[in-house]
């Protein structure tokens, strides 16, 4: 018989009241915060500044999105690869999304909310800002505490200005019948972070590095923070963006919001600090944006997409 315990994410408390620390005790979770993402990718993050009312309703207007028309979902095409409409795809019958691009800003959303009600909804543009600023607001505390970890404060802050943000508000339907069934294809992100929130119902599986695959069971009110593979070069390969997928079982709709961050019109490059005789650089200067395309077009079937495109 195997062991009836279930490996799990390392969960890290980012509320207001466990980060009012002394320097050392901040020193000491900026490395937790470090060796969670070194050692899975991804870790669970508690976070208190958004409310329950602005997720509740934020997954309400999500919700309001889905039942659109599909002619009109589809009408939300992007330039970048996978931030447009995604639906009734044969490989994945149970997944849909739709990205909304630079989502903190009044005028993205607008833009987004224009095509969907042409009538307007403003109830839509400011939810989804609101919700998306809050999220970002986590990201700038999970930057921050990796910059502070690696002693490269300098060469992120050189590049935080150009960081773009996508919402992705996703709905899986239930599966027919009882089996599990593939939500999402196993993957590695092509953003730089990644920031899950989900309504209520588990799917997320990450692979560790031994093989196993970990469900992932966190409560609403928390966050699934996860590397991007533009994290992973810009770090010389020290966090490794961790391959996932969703198995949806159970009988019940999933809905889930992933915003999700990339460095525009920018060059990354691996900062000088992470390069020694022990870490030689691994990865040349590159553009978030050509690799989204990159991928999209050639690195669909590498196994290593990142490694292909800017490697050493
Ligand atoms: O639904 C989830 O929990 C994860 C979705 C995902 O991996 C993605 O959108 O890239
Ligand atoms: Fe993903």
């Amino acid at each position: 018989m195997g062991s009836s315990t279930q490996p799990k994410l390392p969960i890290i408390d980012l509320t207001t009241q466990s980060l009012n620390l002394n320097s050392s005790s901040w020193v000491t979770k900026c490395e937790e915060v470090r060796s969670a993402l070194e050692q899975y990718g991804c870790f669970i993050a508690l976070y208190d500044g958004m409310s329950r009312e602005l997720r509740d309703a934020t997954f309400l207007v999500s919700k309001e999105l889905f039942k659109l028309p599909t002619e009109v979902k589809a009408l939300n095409i992007t330039e970048t690869p996978y931030h447009g409409y995604i639906g009734e795809e044969p490989l994945v019958p149970l997944y849909e999304t739709l990205g909304i691009e630079d989502v903190t800003t009044t005028q993205g959303t607008d833009t987004f909310t224009k095509l969907m009600w042409p009538e307007g909804n403003q109830n839509f543009s400011e939810t989804v800002v609101m919700y998306s600023k809050a999220v970002a607001k986590l990201d700038e505390t999970v930057m921050k505490m990796v910059a502070t970890s690696y002693g490269i404060e300098e060469p992120y802050e050189s590049i935080r200005g150009s960081t773009a943000y996508v919402l992705k508000p996703t709905k899986y339907l239930r599966p027919q019948g009882n089996e599990k069934n593939l939500g999402v294809l196993p993957h590695t992100d092509k953003s730089f972070m990644t920031y899950l929130q989900q309504d209520e119902v588990n799917g997320l599986e990450i692979k560790a590095k031994d093989g196993e695959w970990i469900e992932v069971d966190y409560p609403p009110s928390s966050f699934v923070v996860m590397a991007g593979d533009a994290v992973m070069a810009w770090t010389n390969g020290r966090i490794e963006a961790p391959t996932h997928r969703v198995m949806i079982t159970g009988d019940k709709e999933r809905y889930v919001m992933g915003l999700f961050t990339s460095i525009r019109d920018h060059i990354i490059q691996v900062p000088q600090q992470l390069v020694d005789e022990d870490h030689p650089l691994q990865f040349r200067p590159f553009d978030n944006y050509k690799y989204m395309h990159f991928f999209y077009t050639e690195g669909i079937h590498s196994e290593c997409p990142i490694v292909t495109y800017c490697g050493i």
